[in-house]
């Protein structure tokens, strides 16, 4: 197999890893026909009387499915609601799979048009509400969560009205709030949010199937943390608020509510009936890439599951990591051009803040790297694009050829390129398979790409400054590069994979 083909493995056992069913099927069993006990990772709970389910998310109608069919007789009854159109499109790809039987006892409800909240989630979210407010202590509540699960349960406290909140929420994300901040603010206007949702259920037991798509899987931010205790206060919603302008001209209903939240975080004494396990996540989808990259041959090394940060930097710091591989396979891993790289790389790893990035570690493994077995590096997270272009693309093809060009320009400089002699393959791909809008999930690169292009026609550069990755890929030998899957239903973030081998002349 190609390298190529060896990330295309790469990427599709990582993203099968994190598919609703398996990874559901994976973590999730019901044993015992007399006092039936709901196991998930390890933790066992009690089904006493009667089990219910609920979920908001993008992917949670895969999700549902699979529960369904664990939980079997012992589902009372459920209630889920999922993307607008989600089970057409899903049924139009074929994928049966993540669909609910006929005769479900789960309600699905589709809202919230274009991650938005609007009345038909709103309607979900109240059935949501009076599902949980009606649970008695011998109820087990299975919440799944995903992704899109904030807009998907809106519940604003009164007087607050839905337009307002909507409003709102798009003013933060056009002035360009982080999920963090966004979520600071719907967890303080909402009834649901913020452990709200678990402290209704209560006294019943709630478990929380999570599936992440937040950098360091924090249990409060995913969906805005509707069955975890909340770190956050009134005081960091004002701040949040103050940080993008937007404290002075409030509607005099937030500015209520605002003024008659609590001051503190509700205490954790108050979530001693719920618990919360993320089963699907960033860091398990790079594990089982890893293992796959094991059994191939690769000596394989996990960067980070948080890699963040603008596209163009976190290009540079691939390309000087993958420089710093070929020096090392070509016998100049010690030595004055070495040493220039990785202190550029050191540089830019402190500049970006990659939470949890050790690359004095990462750096020390690929030390005592020989050119006898090809190399992997597998990474995950998510980067930001500020759009300055009118272009079609997304942040996995815009990073990919950003990539191609800082290899392509590493080569052009050195007389003789140690990338020369080493055969490379970068791919970056969105494990929802969709990359911004377009029907691509990712895109390859290698060294060669951009030469071919440019003696092709292509003006490389032209197509980045208006961010038209998109357009490149699909035009630039008849789409080969573009990484097509098709919506794979799930999503934890981005995933890269980085294969270098040394070739014969090395
Ligand atoms: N022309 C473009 N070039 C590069 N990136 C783009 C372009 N247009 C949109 N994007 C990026 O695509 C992202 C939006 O796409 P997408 O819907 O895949 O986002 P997402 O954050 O992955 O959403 P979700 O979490 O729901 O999957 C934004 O980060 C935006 O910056
Ligand atoms: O729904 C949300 O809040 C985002 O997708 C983050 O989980």
């Amino acid at each position: 197999m190609s390298l190529r083909e060896h990330a295309l493995t790469l990427f599709r056992s990582a993203v099968g890893t994190v598919r609703p069913a398996p990874m559901l099927k994976k973590a999730v069993k019901l044993q015992g026909d007399g006092c039936p006990q709901l196991l998930v990772k390890g933790q066992v709970f009690p089904v006493k009387r009667d089990l219910y389910l609920v979920g908001f998310g993008k992917a949670v109608l895969g999700m549902a499915a699979a529960a369904e069919e664990i939980l079997g007789d012992h589902l009372i009854r459920g209630i889920i609601n999922v993307p607008l159109g989600i089970q057409e499109s899903l049924q139009r790809a074929g994928m049966q799979e993540m669909l609910l039987k006929p005769h479900s006892k789960i309600q699905v409800i589709e809202g919230a048009r274009n991650n938005l909240p609007d009345p038909e989630a709103l309607r979900g979210a109240v059935a949501i509400q009076e599902l949980a407010e009606g649970l008695t202590v011998d109820d087990l509540l299975l919440v799944l969560i995903s992704g899109g699960g904030s807009a998907l349960l809106p519940a604003p406290i009164l007087p607050i009205l839905l337009e307002e909140k909507e409003k709102l929420t798009k003013m933060l994300a056009s002035r360009g709030a982080a999920i963090q901040e966004l979520n600071i603010v719907r967890k303080t206007l909402s009834l649901l949010k913020g452990g709200g949702l678990a402290r209704l259920a209560y006294p019943a037991q709630v478990v929380s199937l999570i599936l992440s798509d937040v950098i360091g899987d924090p249990l409060d931010v995913i969906a805005s943390g509707p069955t975890a205790a909340s770190s956050h206060s009134v005081q960091d919603c004002l701040q949040v608020l103050a940080k993008y302008n937007l404290l002075h001209n409030l509607p005099k209903s937030v500015e209520t509510v605002l003024s008659s939240s609590p001051t503190k975080p509700t205490a954790l004494e108050d979530y001693s009936h719920v618990c919360n396990i993320i089963i699907g996540s960033n860091t398990l989808a790079l594990d089982e890439a890893r293992r796959q990259a094991e059994g191939l041959g690769y000596t394989t090394l996990i960067l980070s599951a948080a890699i963040c940060g603008e596209v163009g930097r976190v290009a540079t710091l691939y390309c000087q990591l993958i420089q710093l591989v070929c020096l090392g396979f070509t016998g100049l891993g010690e030595g004055p051009l070495s040493d220039e790289v990785r202190g550029n790389l050191l540089q830019l790893a402190a500049e970006l803040e990659i939470p949890g990035l050790n690359l004095a570690e990462f750096l020390q493994a690929l030390r005592g790297l020989g050119p006898e077995r090809p190399v992997c590096i597998l990474a995950g997270g998510e980067t930001t694009v500020k759009l300055q272009g009118t272009g079609k693309g997304g942040r996995n093809q815009e990073l990919a050829l950003r990539v191609g060009l800082g290899l392509y320009r590493a080569q052009a400089t050195k007389v003789s390129s140690p990338q020369g002699r080493c055969e490379i393959v970068f791919l970056s791909g969105g494990t929802d398979g969709q990359d911004g809008p377009t029907e691509a999930a990712g895109a390859f690169c290698s060294p060669e790409l951009v030469d071919e292009a440019l003696q092709e026609g292509f003006d490389v550069e032209a197509f980045l400054s208006n961010n038209d990755s998109y357009t490149f890929f699909s035009q630039f030998q008849g789409g080969h590069h573009l990484l097509v899957t098709g919506l794979t239903g799930t999503n934890v973030m981005d995933i890269q994979v980085i294969l270098i081998r040394a070739t014969e002349r090395s």
